[in-house]
């Protein structure tokens, strides 16, 4: 669906923010793209967007360059910034004017994830809070019924309710045709959603695998001790959380945070672990 090809980016000159990125995003899954502040997330978002232009390399979505933004690939992508201002009009009004822009805009699903977030839908949207707003954006974004939908931190301005209403009415809407790109920090709002996560670090791409691949491979497991076969461990407050390869063919619940440290703290150790189906950006240089 879109295909990334050694892409480079930078704001301004010898200071690169995307470097050598290679990635394929395929239909039919929610991706998590983490990385740490400044890692480049929202940059090669917009770089999918055709907001920003990569220097070098490609990129192709849905056969299109996305940087030419010609209207039938707009009328397929939805972005959702981090940041954003909605004019000062109410919810109706918003559609009339921004709906025709996407084809397949399904206003009877627009009004039902503005009910199932209880936004207030007389409202003029410049009087709603930040998280209302946000809401709005989403529920705006997800009846686009575009096969793309990127988002940049969506979680963050949403109440502890509507982080759960977000997960469901985003399993809901993926179909085998769509593919939903979710940049976070908030990785514990993503528990049960993403199927896919590609991690970047200072401008490069460390990691891109299933979150099947991950559970196949390893195990997430808290100790009284730090076991002897860890690949990674760490106190906490409930003992010592540790990832071990999976040799029995257990299958135990994720821990993206601890994976994600693991990942910046040992990377050659959990990237050799996962090597056998794994892409990561060594392949490609
Ligand atoms: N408009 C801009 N002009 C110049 N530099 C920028 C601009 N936008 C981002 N940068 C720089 O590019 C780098 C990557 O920024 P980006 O926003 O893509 O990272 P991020 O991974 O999304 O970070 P965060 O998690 O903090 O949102 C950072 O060093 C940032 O300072």
């Amino acid at each position: 669906m879109i295909t990334v090809k050694n892409i480079s980016y930078a704001y301004r000159k010898n200071k690169a923010v995307l470097e050598q990125i290679n990635l394929h995003f395929k239909a039919g899954h929610i991706y998590g793209l983490l990385g740490e502040n400044g890692a480049g997330k929202t940059t090669l978002l917009k770089s999918l967007a055709g907001l920003v232009f990569p220097l070098s390399g490609d990129i192709e979505a849905l056969g299109h360059e996305p940087a030419k933004r010609s209207p039938d690939f707009l009328a397929e992508i939805f972005f959702i910034p981090e940041d954003f201002v909605l004019p000062a009009v109410t919810p109706k009004r918003y559609l009339q004017v921004m709906a025709p822009f996407y084809p397949k805009f399904n206003h009877e699903l627009f009004y039902q994830f503005m009910e199932e977030f209880s936004i207030p839908q007389e409202t003029n949207l410049e009087q709603l809070s930040f998280g209302q707003r946000k809401k709005v954006l989403i529920a705006f974004g997800l009846a686009t019924k575009t096969r793309i939908l990127l988002m940049d931190e969506p979680t963050n301005g949403l109440d502890i309710p509507s982080k759960s209403q977000f997960r469901k009415v985003m399993a809901c809407e993926l179909t085998e045709d769509r593919c939903f790109i979710i940049s976070t920090h908030q990785v514990r709002d993503l528990d049960n959603l993403i199927d896919e996560l590609v991690i970047l670090s200072q401008t490069r791409m460390v990691l891109a695998t299933s979150m099947q691949q991950i559970s196949e491979t390893l195990v997430f497991k808290v100790f009284h001790e730090v076991p002897a076969d860890a690949l990674y461990a760490e106190q906490s407050i409930s003992g010592v959380k540790a990832i071990l390869l999976n040799t029995l063919k257990e299958d135990t619940k994720i821990d993206i945070e601890l994976f994600f440290k693991s990942l910046l703290l040992v990377p050659n150790k959990i990237i050799s672990a996962l090597n056998n189906k794994t892409i990561n950006h060594e392949q490609y240089i």
